[in-house]
């Protein structure tokens, strides 16, 4: 018996649609900007592929020897992973094959990557592989990127004033985490939007429409092993977590604990310690991009005294103090912090 004899309703499981690829999803929301050019959403699509590509390596990662460490430091003085290698060749690769980004900063580069697409409009700030220290346990890892429409004239070779715009000139930002499932969360400004990598399809596919989180929680992302270099308001915060019988949940994935607490509600702290005075996540890859989409969400990020989005960036690898979350929890710790 063949396909066609069989009385195929809409509702067979064999017809049931796919969903809506980040493609037709990107391309449906260009349309809604009567000025878009199309730019914006190939830089969209060449971040998607770079992460279909580090999806492809994590998962295979301890059978073709990705595990361990180069041997090398970064600018920020850690010791780089393979993995943290690679998927900084990858999407640097992606970005200056598409064309549309003119510059890129990555954690792992000290300094600005010309892609040598001067008519670029875009640079991105990057954060390849988030969660290093995971890479080679097999607990969810990430890659975190942030968008700015250049200010220098295009055509000309992109200068820091691209970088240094402010977290509040994103045009875009998110990230891809490698869990149990891949999926790539981001934002252009208005909603927050999650979209599940279906690797038999090798499509993302939206997932996770228009992310609400909750304005409350009770789960607190921290490391405890810090405690006591912490500042007397964050150790009364955890104190006062534990006594209302909180979950702690850290995995020492920025990316993994963000993306549990924006879906369940919750607080991601990472505050200053005495061995870094601000913290240890960087403004432009880290807590920029995470503080725009948060805030699409209906999340707060705060340094503790001010907006993560209102700091006004200097260099390209500075690093901030960190609480983001559900917004009546990163309220009360911000009021205990006195
Ligand atoms: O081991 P610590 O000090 O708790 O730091 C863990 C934090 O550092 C990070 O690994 C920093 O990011 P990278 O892995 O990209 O360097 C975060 O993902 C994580 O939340
Ligand atoms: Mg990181
Ligand atoms: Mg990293």
């Amino acid at each position: 018996m063949n396909v066609s004899q069989l009385e195929i309703s809409s509702s067979h499981p064999l017809a049931l649609p796919v969903g809506v690829t980040l493609d037709r999803y990107i391309m449906h929301r260009q349309t809604a900007f009567p000025y878009a050019t199309g730019d914006l959403s190939q830089l969209l699509r060449d971040i998607a592929l770079a992460g279909k590509i580090i999806h492809r390596e994590v998962n295979r990662a301890g059978l073709i020897d990705l595990t361990g460490g180069m041997g090398v430091q970064n600018v920020q003085g850690e010791s780089q992973q393979k993995l943290d290698m690679i998927a900084n060749i990858r999407f640097c690769r992606a970005l200056k094959n598409g064309g549309e980004a003119c510059a890129i900063i990555s954690e792992e580069d000290e300094d600005i990557i010309f892609t040598g697409n001067n008519n670029g409009k875009y640079v991105v700030a990057i954060d390849p592989l988030d969660g290093s220290s995971n890479i080679d346990v097999n607990v969810s890892i990430g890659t975190i990127f942030s968008i700015y429409r250049r200010v220098t004239p295009i055509g000309s070779e992109p200068t820091m004033a691209d970088f240094l715009q402010g977290g509040r000139r994103q045009v875009a930002a998110g990230y891809i985490l490698y869990g149990s499932s891949t999926i790539m969360v981001y934002t252009t400004g208005h909603s927050a939007n999650g979209f599940t990598y279906d690797a038999s399809l090798g499509e993302f596919i939206l997932s996770h429409p228009d992310i609400h989180s909750p304005v409350d929680g009770q789960i607190y992302s921290c490391n405890d092993g810090n405690l006591d270099s912490y500042e007397q308001g964050v150790r009364d915060y955890l104190t006062n977590c534990r006594s209302r019988q909180f979950t702690a949940r850290y995995i020492g994935s920025l990316v993994g604990d963000f993306h549990r607490n924006l879906l369940k509600g919750g607080i991601y702290m990472y505050p200053p310690t005495k061995k870094n005075r601000d913290g240890k996540l960087r403004l432009l890859y880290e807590a920029f991009p995470l503080a725009f989409l948060a805030e699409k969400a209906g999340c707060l990020a705060s340094t503790g005294h001010q907006a993560v989005l209102d700091v006004k960036p200097t260099s390209l690898h500075q690093r901030v103090p960190l609480y983001i979350g559900s917004p009546i929890m990163v309220e009360n710790l911000i009021g205990m912090l006195g």
